[in-house]
């Protein structure tokens, strides 16, 4: 957006009033062939840009190839296609039975539109993260404003080309800027807003919508813990902490955040996760700062604060098992995993978004449980273990968005799962359905047909005081 803050707010309210004047409009022509016809747009322009968004993340923190691949391109191309395949029947009214009381009338729950949407994204996975709400947007029939992270400008940039490729502008547009621009946004009577970032901004975000009494979906994040179990499979359980918590160089919203390990495995598991890490991405200090499949830092402050993490609990006594080496210039973390940490520190503390993994022995589960519990909802727990009670166990007793049982990270790529938080990490959820759902409104439509309505109205007396007296008595049973 041009121009000073005047003239930049005005330039939001015309693009606000242009993407909200076809409302009423588009709630009965962008029915299920105009909706598909634009996800196809999108699936089409998203296959034509696959370069110059590897290129895209590249610029913005030498993501590796493959990843964008798996994570930017592939997530969303399945998105869309998840929603083609199953848009008829979520747009479908769904007759519901009637009740005692509306005995006599047919009930059934038709999907809207909401209307406009805003959808803020981060810069942690740029693409997949405007893209994807979008695709729940479009599929639910909403007009979509994105606003895409400056942390990325160069993937935000080709969001916005993407978008002005496949869809018309008065459909959805894409508003590049930082937060002055988010906040001028969160001044307007948007229909929802889908937002993904920090807990902190997220509060921002549900203060603002209040004003105007909007919705919200907060897609949030805080630390996500690992337990290995003393009946865990070591390997398996390193191997898939290491990628889970390095892919992104940890800067993934379900990252592993930090491990609980068994006391009685902790040994053989912290020789696994060395292993699994030197196999990833190189044995040594010059071949993992020359792998091609490890990402760079976003910016220089957060290499500064990742830095600080490590100096800190180094500092106050805490031990590298691997990693460490850094460099500014290139924002550089080593895959980095540190023994010896205590709650006091950084990185038990706050949320590490990096590539750095505490490793916390335990002796008994139920502390663990219990230290989780006191804590912010994780918006994902992982449980490495192979003894049936003890998952149930986990399962029961604890609160997160999700729990990933001897996997991490491949959750949100399941699309009949919802993807969400519970509290700290999170308000509604996205995927599939649930994507769509919220950007719908469920309207309920009730139609009489010979619903004996009259004897439930005034005067109250005789045979129709008895009558209201004896369904209170029967619905009270
Ligand atoms: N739950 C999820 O799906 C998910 C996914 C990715 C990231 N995250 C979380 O996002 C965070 C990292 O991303 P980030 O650093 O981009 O988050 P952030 O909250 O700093 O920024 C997110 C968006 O909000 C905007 N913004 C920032 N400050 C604002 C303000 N004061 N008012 C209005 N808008 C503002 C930014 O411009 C950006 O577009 C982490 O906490 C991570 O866990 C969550």
């Amino acid at each position: 957006m041009d121009g000073g803050p005047q003239t930049q707010e005005a330039q939001l309210r015309k693009m606000f009033r242009r993407l909200s004047m076809g409302n009423a409009e588009r709630r009965t022509h962008f029915g299920y062939s105009e909706r598909r016809a634009a996800l196809l747009a999108l699936r089409k322009t998203l296959r034509e840009f696959e370069g110059p968004i590897i290129a895209a993340l590249a610029q913005d923190f030498g993501k590796p190839e493959t990843e964008v691949r798996l994570t930017e391109i592939m997530a969303v191309q399945a998105e869309i296609s998840h929603a083609l395949r199953h848009l008829k029947r979520w747009m479908r009214p769904r007759k519901v039975a009637s009740t005692l009381v509306s005995f006599g009338t047919r009930a059934r729950i038709v999907p809207q539109p909401k209307g406009t949407a805003l959808i803020i994204s981060p810069w942690n996975y740029p693409v997949t993260l405007a893209l994807g709400p979008l695709v729940s947007a479009l599929a639910a029939g909403c007009s979509a404003v994105i606003k895409p992270s400056e942390l990325a400008p160069a993937s935000a940039a080709v969001v916005a080309q993407i978008v002005a490729e496949a869809l018309p502008e008065d459909l959805v547009s894409v508003c590049e800027g930082g937060v002055e621009v988010s906040e001028l946004l969160l001044d307007l009577p948007f229909d929802h807003i889908f937002f993904t970032g920090s807990p902190r901004v997220g509060k921002i975000v549900m203060q603002a919508a209040a004003k105007n009494l909007t919705s919200v979906t907060l897609e949030l994040g805080g630390k996500s813990p690992v337990i290995v179990g003393a009946g865990a499979d070591i390997k398996r359980a390193a191997k898939m902490t290491a990628w889970g918590k390095f892919a992104n160089a940890g800067q993934t919203c379900i990252a592993p955040d930090h491990v609980f390990v068994a006391k009685s495995v902790e040994t053989q598991f912290l020789a696994e996760l060395k292993a699994a890490i030197a196999k990833m991405y190189g044995r040594d200090e010059a071949a993992q700062a020359a792998s091609r499949d490890f990402a760079r830092i976003i910016n220089p402050s957060h290499f500064e604060r990742l830095s600080g993490l490590i100096a800190q609990a180094e500092a106050a006594g805490a031990r590298k098992l691997t990693g460490g080496a850094s460099d500014a210039q290139s924002r550089y973390i080593a895959p980095t995993v540190l023994m010896g940490t205590d709650s006091q520190m950084g990185v038990e503390r706050d949320e590490i978004f990096g590539p750095v993994l505490p490793v916390i022995p335990y002796d008994r589960l139920d502390g663990v449980l219990a230290r989780i519990e006191a804590g912010p909802r994780p918006l994902a727990l992982y449980l490495f273990e192979r003894d049936r009670a003890v998952i149930d166990q986990v399962s029961r007793s604890s609160i997160s968005g999700a729990l990933g049982v001897n996997l991490t990270l491949v959750h949100f790529l399941h699309l009949n799962l919802p993807f969400g938080g519970i509290g700290n990490s999170g308000l509604g959820a996205a995927h599939g359905i649930w994507g769509f759902n919220a950007f719908s409104y469920e309207k309920s439509v009730l139609e009489n047909r010979f619903a004996p309505i009259a004897p439930l109205m005034p005067p109250y007396r005789g045979a129709r005081k008895r009558l209201v007296r004896v369904m209170a008595r029967v619905l009270g049973r």
